[in-house]
């Protein structure tokens, strides 16, 4: 039998979808078997995610990205302000790396990630996942969500979905893992979309984890 796969979740806010992959480690029968989550990190504080791992016993780290700010002063777009992000993200791979995981999945973690994250997590042979409220090839980043909405309503969609994909630097155009529709037929409202949507998130986030897992145990038993 091969060891469990180690998880790192990345969160920034209230944690519903890490809530799922908790929930489906102990469930029964668990649906995200043979894994342990090394450490949930969020670049906010004030995440409630942090509540929820640590009710869990799941270990907890915040990073915050206010120091690296003041480090580097900040006039946009200058170099330094990619240095305040390089450096972050230096840091964060360093703070993730040291609990040895084989995936990182990233759950609502709100920050674009620059190869000095990346790439020490590749040379550690490490897996990036991310969830995103939309399909591949569609829309991306932030407020996806919000702009599948205001679509719907100037009548240029009636569908949207959510996918699991790989982490590349190309924001949210890494190979998709598993990707569902989601019908926006009938939604009288945004907080209608959102609720469809999080409903299919909490399913998906689960599947999406669940194979790449499998495939890294494949990988740490061979
Ligand atoms: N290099 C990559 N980094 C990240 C990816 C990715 O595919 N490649 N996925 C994202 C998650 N994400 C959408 O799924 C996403 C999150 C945040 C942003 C963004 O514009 N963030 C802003 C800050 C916003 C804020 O502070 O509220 C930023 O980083 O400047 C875009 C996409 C995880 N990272
Ligand atoms: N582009 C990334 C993005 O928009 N992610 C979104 O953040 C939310 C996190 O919710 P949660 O904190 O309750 O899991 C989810 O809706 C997820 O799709």
């Amino acid at each position: 039998m091969s060891s469990p796969a180690k998880i790192a979740v990345l969160i920034s806010g209230s944690g519903s979808n890490l809530q799922a992959l908790i929930n489906a480690k102990t469930s029964t029968p668990p649906t995200l078997p043979n894994n342990t989550f090394t450490r949930v990190i969020s670049d906010r504080a004030s995440a409630y995610g942090l509540q929820r791992a640590t009710a869990a016993g799941i270990p907890t780290s915040t990073l915050g990205i206010l120091p690296y700010k003041k480090r580097f002063p900040d006039p946009s777009g200058s170099p330094a302000f990619q240095s305040a992000r390089e450096a972050y993200d230096a840091d964060l791979a360093a703070l993730v790396l040291q609990d040895r995981p084989d995936l990182v999945v990233c759950a609502g973690f709100m920050r674009i990630l620059t190869g000095k994250f990346l790439e020490p997590l590749e040379k550690a042979g490490v897996k990036i996942i991310n969830l995103h409220p939309a399909l591949h090839g569609d829309l991306v980043g932030a407020g996806c969500i919000e702009r599948a909405w205001k679509e719907f309503e100037e009548g240029k969609r009636t569908k949207t979905g959510v996918m699991v994909h790989y982490v590349i630097a190309a924001v949210d155009e890494g190979e998709p893992i598993c990707q569902r529709e989601v019908d926006m037929e009938g939604c009288k409202s945004l907080a209608e979309l959102e609720e469809r949507i999080h409903t299919v998130e909490h399913g998906l986030i689960v599947e999406g984890a669940r194979k790449v897992a499998e495939e890294v145990r494949k990988n740490k038993g061979n």
